[in-house]
């Protein structure tokens, strides 16, 4: 057995964790990371990374098909779902080294590879050794949810953790959920080539804006997934290869596979939080505005933090609490200007207030720009041009912004910037975008703000006349 003293202990070497660690201890803290699986968490090995990968597998596939309205013939695409799979586990193999042990080691950590529990309120084991930290820090991520649905203990199903170790094509994918891990993997297996059934106990992308989300499951419909929506999963039966999922609505819906994805559960469960007196709360750890537990010496960030799941999300909460951490500064985690984007085609993204969530905010203090993407010189000529921008704009600032297709995901991050800093949308509408791209819809959006107020505006017809009068 070894004590260990340190500045810093981090459980749990994910997006969060990871980005914790590298921090303190290239600020000088003394720091000891505890990873007992995979080092690079959730998001390299089993989340957005194989998840993204096979999504630009499938659109490959996709694009093939659909190549004849730009005058070159489509083609049937001959797809090798084990090598798309290689693939996946190329692009973690290729990202891996900088999650690495080895990589933290080198920047003077001290990696540890089991499970942490606590012993008491400042003390941890991790196999034989006994940490004893100034801080803590508990990024221990999330697993998939498994809903106790009848018969499912008694079928082969898959999750997010398994479905990377297929090397033979579902023939017909059934998925329970319609949230965005639902939703991605539906369309890339459908354009892989599989049969692909989505039942949703509520609305599909139901956290989303409904207008956007509308517009991304009519594509996937029109790809070929069936998704029903308002339909549980009641029980399920079959076996390998065929299986069965009763739903609410008394159809029996039948595939070969079957992916689970109806949610997250917080990693609490090996901690032994009640001894170092953590709370729990919801789905995770209890935390106030600044990310520290009930106990005062441990923060708690990214999934296991109960609120927005994502890894953008677990690497910001670590860049505040390094703050007092490290500095004895006071740090608040904010919340209005964290994006998400679901990476469908077209692809959903969202930052800050909804349209429904600002109306019922700021009632008729609410003004919306939008601006369509049929109306985007790129996305014509790529014809990649269904979608929108919509902003929620209270007194001249953005407090949302949704936007659906091409490329939302990437042009979600200066409604973020714009919300961060409290810009203006006159701020927004100075900046220039490059000709033809498809980040003009994020300028047009500040420019449809004051189309009505520029071009609708009597005063401003009236000066204009008055002046050219005037004028030389
Ligand atoms: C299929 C899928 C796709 C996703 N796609 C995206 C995306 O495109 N964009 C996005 O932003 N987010 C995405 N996410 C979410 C993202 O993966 C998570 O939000 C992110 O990984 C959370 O980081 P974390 O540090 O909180 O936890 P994790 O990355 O899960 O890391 C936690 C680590 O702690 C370890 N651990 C747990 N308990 C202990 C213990 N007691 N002792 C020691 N170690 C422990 C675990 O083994 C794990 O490695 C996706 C998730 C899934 C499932
Ligand atoms: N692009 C991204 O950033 C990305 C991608 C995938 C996952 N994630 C993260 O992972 C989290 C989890 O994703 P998820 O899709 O598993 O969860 P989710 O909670 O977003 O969606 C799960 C869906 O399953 C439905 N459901 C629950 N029980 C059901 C039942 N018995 N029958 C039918 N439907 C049922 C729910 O109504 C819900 O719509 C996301 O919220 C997000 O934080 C992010």
């Amino acid at each position: 057995m070894t004590d260990i003293k340190t500045d810093l202990l981090v459980i749990g070497a994910g997006s969060g964790g990871l980005s914790v660690a590298a921090g303190a201890v290239q600020m000088g803290a003394d720091v000891t990371l505890v990873e007992a699986h995979r080092m690079g968490g959730d998001c390299l090995n089993f989340g957005c990374v194989p998840s993204k990968a096979l999504i630009a597998a499938s659109k490959i596939a996709h694009h093939q098909r659909n190549a004849a309205s730009f005058g070159i013939a489509d083609v049937a695409p001959e797809i090798d779902y084990s090598r798309a799979m290689e693939h996946v586990a190329g692009a973690i193999a290729q990202i891996a080294p900088v999650d690495s042990q080895e990589r933290f080691e080198g920047l003077g950590c001290r990696v540890l590879r089991d499970w942490a529990r606590f012993l008491d309120d400042r003390r941890v084991a991790v196999g034989d050794d006994i940490i004893t930290a100034r801080r803590i820090v508990i990024a221990t991520g999330s697993s998939p949810l498994v809903p106790p649905i009848p018969g499912l203990d008694g079928v082969p199903y898959l999750t997010n953790e398994s479905l990377w170790d297929l090397r033979e094509r579902p023939a017909h994918l059934l998925i329970i959920g319609g949230g965005p891990i639902g939703l991605e993997m539906a369309q890339a297996h459908r354009r892989l080539g599989a049969e692909v059934t989505v039942i949703e106990g509520s609305r599909a992308l139901g956290k989303d804006d409904p207008e956007a989300a509308a517009l991304v499951l009519g594509r996937l419909r029109d790809e070929g997934v069936r998704i029903v929506e308002g339909v549980e999963a009641k029980r399920v039966s079959g076996g390998a290869g065929a299986i069965v999922v009763e739903g609410s609505d008394g159809e029996s819906y039948r595939g070969s596979h079957l992916l689970v994805a109806v949610g997250r559960r917080a990693n609490l469960g090996r901690l032994d939080l009640d001894k170092a007196g953590i709370e729990t709360e919801g789905n995770g750890i209890k935390v106030d505005a600044g990310l520290r537990t009930t106990n005062r010496r441990a923060y708690a960030i990214g999934d296991v933090a109960g609120g927005m799941q994502f890894t953008h999300v677990a690497g910001y909460h670590a860049s505040v609490i390094i703050r007092p951490m490290l500095f004895g500064l006071p740090a608040k985690a904010k919340t209005a200007h964290l994006p998400h984007a679901t990476y469908t085609d077209p692809e959903l993204a969202q930052v800050g207030l909804t349209e429904a969530d600002a109306r019922a905010e700021h009632g008729d203090a609410l003004d919306v720009a939008r601006f369509d993407y049929h109306h985007n010189d790129r996305a014509i000529a790529e014809r990649r041009d269904e979608g929108f921008i919509k902003v929620m704009v209270v007194k001249g600032r953005p407090v949302g912004a949704t936007i659906v297709g091409a490329q939302a995901g990437e042009l979600i991050s200066l409604w973020s910037l714009a919300i961060a800093n409290r810009l203006k949308m006159s701020q927004i509408s100075n900046m220039v975008a490059p000709y033809p791209t498809i980040s003009e819809v994020n300028k047009r959006a500040a420019g449809a703000y004051f189309s009505p107020k520029l071009f609708e505006n009597s005063t401003v017809k009236r000066v204009v006349r008055l002046v050219q009068r005037w004028l030389p």
